[in-house]
């Protein structure tokens, strides 16, 4: 594997950029699609083109799901989707994706035979014990039976009974959002309690939208949730919207530099938009991603962020500030918010991350790895029990070996980040950007070398 040279900003970024469709809302979409119950040939348009979409995609042809994928527009992808009238065996590669291993196992237990689940080493050490205890606690045999890691059988039986589970959704939000997207189709519906608090609940709340909009009956309260047991059907023609972390990598951009990014194709919305309707327009969408959330962490380290009709905007500052921030709902994010702490910490400002413990268990110890790779290059970035604390550091920073990405696409776009500021900055492993965002290291030097990329 060849190290990447990061591009160092000569000056503030400026740039209007398209980020693919978000992950998230793509794997969802087409789980729904797979599963819903009308024999109706659906499209999920402005998938993300990317490791974890084509990791869904086969996952859920080994089921028996007639799928197909086309380009679409902007670099995306158009996969269609033809639910089968039964799920079958087969064996699933979940590679690195947490919404491969925690979505297809509780769909995989309505299929007619056994599906094996495994994926990459690293795979086999993510937390999947909530998953598995759910589906234990309604009767699905499981091979071995106590297994809570991968690899693993689920015993399709054809069929689920349903009920209520109670398990432990501290480690992962997609031990709850796996178990609800298929518990319409158990027989008696399916209501998931957490016993502890669930971090990243703004992808729970994605899941109860998108479910919402695809007919299903959804209640929510404190930590349960419910889904009535009835038809799964979505818009036969999904468009899936820009992924907001990926859009944030580009907007810390403009942060870093005291410029100013766009990501074109935000979507418009009316507030009030109600998912209770069962309809998508582009203007009548319900929030699905948490923009507030990323907007006021972006904010505490000085940007100031808008939405338009050209998209989503970051300005920066001249100087980022430090900030305490609580990245509990986006943890996904930690990565990114690291890189801008590391550069306030080059003004003198100290910075501190909380509330993200469980992102241990993401597709690295993403708190280890961000404290390494820093004290690499002189950062002072300390671990604590639920985060990270940035410290100024004792002198400039220089790379002593390549930026680790450690096969972590965020841990690849963080390096991007610091890359700006820290000349000679190399990542060892930049294709692990494909895991979400396939063109990064072309788009990303497109914009730093001030052409902008083609929105
Ligand atoms: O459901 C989802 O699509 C996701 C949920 C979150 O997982 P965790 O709750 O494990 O953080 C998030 O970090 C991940 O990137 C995507
Ligand atoms: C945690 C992440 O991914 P996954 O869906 O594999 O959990 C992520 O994308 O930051």
């Amino acid at each position: 594997m060849t190290a990447w040279s990061a591009p160092t900003a000569d000056g503030p970024v400026h740039g209007t950029v398209a980020v693919p469709g978000s992950k998230s809302i793509t794997n969802r979409a087409l789980l729904l699609a797979a599963l819903a119950t009308d024999g109706v040939t659906r499209t999920v348009s402005g998938a993300a083109r990317s490791r974890d979409t084509t990791l869904m995609v086969d996952g859920l042809a080994a089921l028996g799901v007639d799928t197909a994928t086309a380009p679409g527009r902007d670099g995306t992808l158009d996969v269609t989707i033809t639910a089968p009238a039964h799920l079958r065996g087969g064996r699933v590669d979940c590679g690195l994706a947490g919404t491969v291993m925690r979505f297809l196992p509780p769909a995989a237990a309505l299929a007619d035979g056994p599906v094996e689940f495994d994926g990459d080493p690293h795979a086999r050490t993510r937390p999947m014990g909530g998953v598995l205890e759910g589906l234990r606690g309604l009767d699905v045999a499981l091979e071995p039976a106590d297994a809570d890691r991968l690899p693993f059988t689920v015993l399709g039986r054809g069929g689920v009974r349903g009920g209520a589970v109670t398990v432990d959704a501290s480690a992962s939000s997609q031990f709850v959002s796996g178990l609800l997207l298929s518990g319409p189709r158990y027989d008696a519906g399916l209501a998931v309690t957490s016993s502890t608090p669930v971090p990243s609940l703004p992808h729970v709340d994605m899941t109860v939208t998108m479910l919402r909009l695809a007919g299903v009956t959804v209640t929510s309260e404190d930590s349960r949730w419910a889904v009535s047991a009835g038809p799964i059907t979505p818009d036969p023609r999904f468009v899936v919207e820009p992924d907001l972390s990926g859009a944030a990598v580009y907007l810390a951009a403009a942060m870093i530099t005291g410029g100013r990014v766009t990501v074109a194709g935000w979507p418009e919305r009316r507030p009030g938009a109600n998912p209770e309707r069962h309809t998508q327009s582009r203007h009548d969408l319900p929030d699905l991603q948490p923009l507030g959330a990323v907007r006021r962490a972006l904010e505490a380290f000085g940007a100031t962020v808008s939405e338009g009709p050209d998209g989503l905007t970051a300005q920066g500052p001249d100087r980022l500030s430090g900030a305490d921030v609580d990245l509990g709902e986006i943890g996904e994010l930690t990565p990114t918010v690291t890189a801008l702490a590391i550069v306030a910490s080059l003004g003198g400002h100290a910075s501190r991350l909380r509330g993200v413990a469980h992102i241990r268990g993401h597709e690295t110890d993403r708190l280890a790895a961000l404290a390494a790779e820093a004290a690499a290059i002189g950062a002072h970035v300390a671990e604590t029990e639920d985060g990270l604390e940035v410290h100024p550091p004792s002198g400039p920073l220089r790379p002593t070996r390549p930026w680790g990405a450690y096969a972590d696409h965020r841990m690849a776009t963080a390096g991007a980040l610091v890359g700006l500021v820290v000349p000679g900055l190399e990542i060892d492993d930049v294709a692990a950007t494909g895991k979400t965002l396939p063109d990064f290291a072309d788009d990303w030097s497109t914009l730093v070398r001030g052409a902008g990329i083609p929105a």
